[in-house]
């Protein structure tokens, strides 16, 4: 398998479940000691030689709700092929009037208000860490990302915003919607989380970029967020992702051959474990081999 390892990923979210315009070069599906991905990873090559790896987050036809997405599998998987940089694509609603539907956005915290219901770490079972994320996200992924914000095209870009995360699928009361403004949130979603959290468990670099459809309920005198107002602005949004990526593809590749992008991320796991190695249970090190190799057998 030439084309491997795969350094760059791209989630697709809502609307967004493959890459235009490049050859595909395979696809893959492999078993992880989580179970498998969402949908088979599509690998990719871009005219200037470059492999990307695709998932669609919720499966290609859009069949898994934001609570059923086999975050660790995912993530398990991106990384079995050798992901260190991850693109993720989500549809969001804007908690501020200056965040206007089709705007792009890149945030730079999360609030976490999903459940307690989604699997969101692969230290468990007899191995404990844990990881730093004070940021959840790549300050040099989202700068190559913002170097590009002239290609769109009918949407303004912005940065430096926080995103809260819902558990759903239902979206949320006004009340809620008026409350995550008081907590300082910009943007509001079902996605970034375990995934964002996952990826940092793995070392691998990610940035999530959000793409604005709705104002979501909390503007009084304007219809409350449906399915319908999403992807319609989805559809306009999607022209605009599959520019943005093609324009943002070299720069990340750049950071990643020269390893800027794992600076601080690479080795962070292993002394984030707190359990003392004659106290590691065998079956959870054996299962953490998949992602961080040698890292706790020593
Ligand atoms: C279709 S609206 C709600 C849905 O859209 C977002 O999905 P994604 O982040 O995968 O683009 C949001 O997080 C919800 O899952
Ligand atoms: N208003 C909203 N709430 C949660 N997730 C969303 N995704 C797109 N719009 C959303």
């Amino acid at each position: 398998m030439s084309y491997l390892p795969v350094k760059i990923a791209v989630i697709g979210g809502s609307g967004l479940y493959n890459l235009d315009g490049l050859e595909l070069v395979a696809e893959v599906n492999p078993d992880t000691p989580w179970g498998k991905p969402s949908d088979a990873i599509t690998i990719a090559r871009t005219q200037s030689g470059l492999h990307v790896a695709f998932l669609a987050r919720h499966g290609r036809g859009h069949y898994l709700t934001p609570s059923e997405v086999p975050a660790r599998a995912n993530i398990a998987a991106l990384k079995s092929i050798g992901v260190e940089a991850i693109i993720a694509y989500s549809a969001v609603g804007s908690l501020r009037d200056e965040l206007k539907p089709r705007d792009f956005v890149l945030p730079t915290q999360v609030i976490d208000r999903t459940k307690g219901i989604r699997p969101s770490t692969f230290f468990e079972d007899g191995i404990v860490a844990h990881a730093m994320f004070a940021d959840p996200f790549s300050a040099v992924l989202e700068n190559v990302i913002w170097e590009q914000r002239h290609v769109m095209e009918g949407g303004d870009f912005h940065r430096n915003k926080t995103l809260i995360c819902m558990e759903g699928p239902q979206f949320s009361t006004r009340a809620e919607s008026h409350m995550y403004r008081s907590f300082g949130a910009d943007l509001i979603n079902m996605s970034v989380l375990p995934e964002a959290k996952l990826a940092r468990e793995a070392e691998i670099a990610y940035q999530m970029i959000c793409m604005s459809t709705d104002y979501d309920c909390w503007k009084e005198h304007e219809v409350a967020v449906t399915v319908e107002a999403v992807v319609a602005n989805l559809k306009a949004n999607s022209s605009n992702a599959q520019r943005l990526l093609a324009a943002i593809l070299p720069g990340v590749e750049k950071v990643v051959e020269n390893g800027q992008v794992l600076e601080g991320l690479k080795g962070s796991m292993r002394f984030a474990c707190m359990t003392a190695p004659e106290k590691r249970s065998k079956e959870a090190v054996q299962k953490l081999e998949f992602i961080l190799p040698g890292y706790y057998t020593a």
